[in-house]
């Protein structure tokens, strides 16, 4: 039986540092080497980096992505590389450039795939299938594809067929995998970008499974990682045999080359030509024999994250990403001695330290004395650096001026905080200023403009109240299960939650329960649901009305808002976008 040795290089590019991702491949094509693969794959338009936006509306841009693979297959001869099979994401101008509506003369721009080998570009697949939906914008960038290379690897021990399919193209029924299928293949490798979601990662396997079930292949699916911007990409590259049953998978999360030997079916003998549903090519190249495997590590079924572990991971690998991909290594934050600013400090601690974590107490006259010694006991607990700036003085001094009162005063404090102090802070030391509005307050509109809401990034955009306390109370026990101390202070878990900006105030006084809450914006923003539906699922009518309300109504103020880590089926920013001048209610 022919026996093939595949490496996965589940890896972190950078969007539009072409060069440096273009090194990442040369790094990963080394590693495989030297552990004896025959091929090694890395993600979906890995040399750009995805989702690389209106940047592929350029044709220096793409000029660059084509250049770069050129060259990367001669880097790759030239250290010695030429005899693996190197299979990269890229962009690609395909003939004369036809951007818009695809006009289908098959011209224009592309998401692709490159087959290297022997200091040649081998072959190109061109995706088929364009997502276009929830943080999708392919049709916008992107030509589809119609045909599908068949690369027949000629092994020692025999021949086997190839087929390469980009991400999307796995997910639809009847699409290049079954073709691939009916073309005979022996092995379908899958190059992806897909980006995290809770609970996503069971349905990519179960995926995997079927799709190699019906080519009646084994199926390699390579992710990338890393955050980039609102997204995160967990990683999770896995290898199927034939019946679905798994092989190899990769750390969530986390860098890995994942390395798996296929005893692969032989080829059959040569079927040219055309299948019904799209034109097939073929082509050949000769890999060498496998050699005894050298690292046992590589090759693994590592261990799944339990469902909160993950979401933790992915909020500090979104968080860590954007400091480092834009060149900050600080960040800054008010600390209230509430839990969201709890959270987000162990977050960010996590990510980059404690000792690059500033903590501010700003306290006002409003302020509780537990706001100032909860901040106190989170700051020892991680050991960040703790600032105390009172603001007292400040707000004195301009309602001295100005006399306001009632919300005025309220927002001058956050303003104060977030404007003057934490952004100032930023300027003259650096610091990345983040913001700690929870999802359940960001659909309600519940925070200051230019006050709260100020700064460049929010950990916790995406995460409902009730998931803050869930995860707060994981990541302590997580803390206990390592023996090190529980960062959160219980106290900041159990306390009712309070803006602190008048005497008494709770935010129940203008938000409902949060257990209430967060059930209604889980039907009416992640899941789309009208008013009937709501109603339908057992919600309080009154209640209804006033969430509903609420949310329409700050659409104005998450536009502006900092962009933060998606975590659930729909998050607010580029994958929930609704009009501010809008006239629909669904409210009665
Ligand atoms: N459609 C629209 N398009 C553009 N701008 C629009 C607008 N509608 C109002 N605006 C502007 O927005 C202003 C109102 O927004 P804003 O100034 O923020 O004030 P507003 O939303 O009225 O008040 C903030 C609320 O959040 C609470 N809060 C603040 C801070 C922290 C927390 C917490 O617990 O985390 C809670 C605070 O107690 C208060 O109830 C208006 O004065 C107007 O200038
Ligand atoms: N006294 C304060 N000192 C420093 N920062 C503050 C203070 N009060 C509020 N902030 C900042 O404003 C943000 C919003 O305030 P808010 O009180 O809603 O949040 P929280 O205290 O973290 O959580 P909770 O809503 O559970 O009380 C805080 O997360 C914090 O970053
Ligand atoms: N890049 C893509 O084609 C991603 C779409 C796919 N359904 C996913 O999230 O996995």
């Amino acid at each position: 039986m022919p026996k093939l040795r595949v490496a996965l290089a589940q890896l972190d590019p950078v969007v539009g540092d072409i060069a440096g991702n273009a090194n990442l491949v040369l790094d990963a094509a080394r590693r495989a080497h030297a552990a004896g693969a025959g091929i090694v794959a890395v993600g979906e338009m890995f040399l750009t980096g995805y989702p690389a936006e209106d940047l592929l509306y350029r044709d220096s841009f793409a000029d660059a992505s084509r250049a770069e693979l050129a060259r990367l297959a001669t880097r790759l001869r030239a250290e010695g590389l030429g005899e693996i099979a190197v299979v990269t994401g890229y962009y690609d101008l395909d003939g004369p450039l036809t951007r818009g509506p695809d006009d289908g003369t098959g011209g224009g721009p592309r998401n692709a795939a490159a087959l290297l080998y022997d200091g040649q570009v081998v072959t190109k697949y061109f995706k088929h299938y364009l997502p276009n939906y929830g943080v999708f914008d392919e049709d916008r960038y992107f030509n589809r594809g119609d045909r599908l290379p068949i690369i027949r690897l000629g092994l020692p021990d025999g021949d086997v067929d190839l087929a390469i399919v980009i991400c999307e193209d796995m997910w639809a029924t009847g699409g290049p995998v079954t073709a691939a299928g009916e073309a005979g293949v022996n092995l379908v490798l899958s190059i992806n970008a897909s980006p995290y979601e809770q609970t996503k990662s069971d349905g990519r396997l179960e995926l995997c499974q079927r799709r190699a079930r019906e080519a009646g292949a084994p199926l390699a699916y390579v992710n990338i990682l890393g955050g980039q911007d609102e997204l995160v990409f967990d990683g999770d590259s896995l290898v199927v045999d034939a019946h679905g049953e798994l092989l190899a998978r990769a750390a969530q999360f986390a860098e890995e080359l994942l390395v798996v030997d296929l005893d692969l079916e032989p080829a059959r003998s040569t079927v040219d030509g055309e299948l019904a549903a799209m034109a097939v090519e073929r082509l050949r190249l000769e890999l060498p024999a496998v050699p005894p495997i050298t690292s046992p590590a590589l090759v693994r079924v590592a261990e799944r994250l339990s469902a909160d572990g993950e979401v933790w991971s992915a909020l500090v690998l979104g968080l860590q990403d954007y400091i480092k991909k834009n060149g900050f290594r600080s960040v800054v934050l008010g600390l209230s001695g509430g839990i969201d600013s709890s959270i987000v400090a162990a977050i960010a601690a996590d990510a980059i330290g404690p000792a690059n974590v500033v903590g501010v107490s700003m306290p006002t006259k409003y302020s509780s004395d537990h706001s100032q010694s909860d901040a106190a006991d989170l700051a020892k607990r991680i050991g960040l650096d703790f600032r105390i700036v009172p603001i007292a003085g400040f707000v004195e001094a301009i309602n001295g001026e100005l006399g306001f009162t009632g919300l005025a005063e309220e927002n001058l404090q956050a303003r104060l905080r977030g404007a003057i102090v934490l952004m100032g802070l930023s300027n003259s030391e650096g610091h990345l200023v983040l913001t700690t509005g929870n999802k359940s307050e960001l659909a309600m509109g519940y925070s200051t403009l230019y006050g709260d809401s100020c700064g460049g990034f929010n950990p916790i955009k995406d995460v409902l109240k009730t998931t803050v306390w869930r995860l707060s109370r994981w990541r302590n026990e997580e803390a206990v299960r390592r023996g090190q101390t529980p960062p959160i202070p219980e106290n900041a878990i159990s306390k009712p939650p309070s803006a602190e900006l008048r005497p008494g105030q709770l935010d129940t006084d203008s938000l409902p329960p949060y257990e209430q809450l967060d059930a209604i914006l889980s039907g009416y923003v992640d899941g789309d649901l009208g008013r009937a539906d709501l109603l339908a699922a057992g919600h309080d009518p009154a209640i209804v009305d006033r969430v509903v309300r609420s949310v329409d109504l700050a659409e104005y103020k998450r536009r502006q808002s900092a962009p933060g880590p998606k975590i659930t089926g729909k998050a607010f920013g580029r994958d929930r976008r609704l009009p501010m001048t809008n006239g629909w209610r669904e409210h009665g």
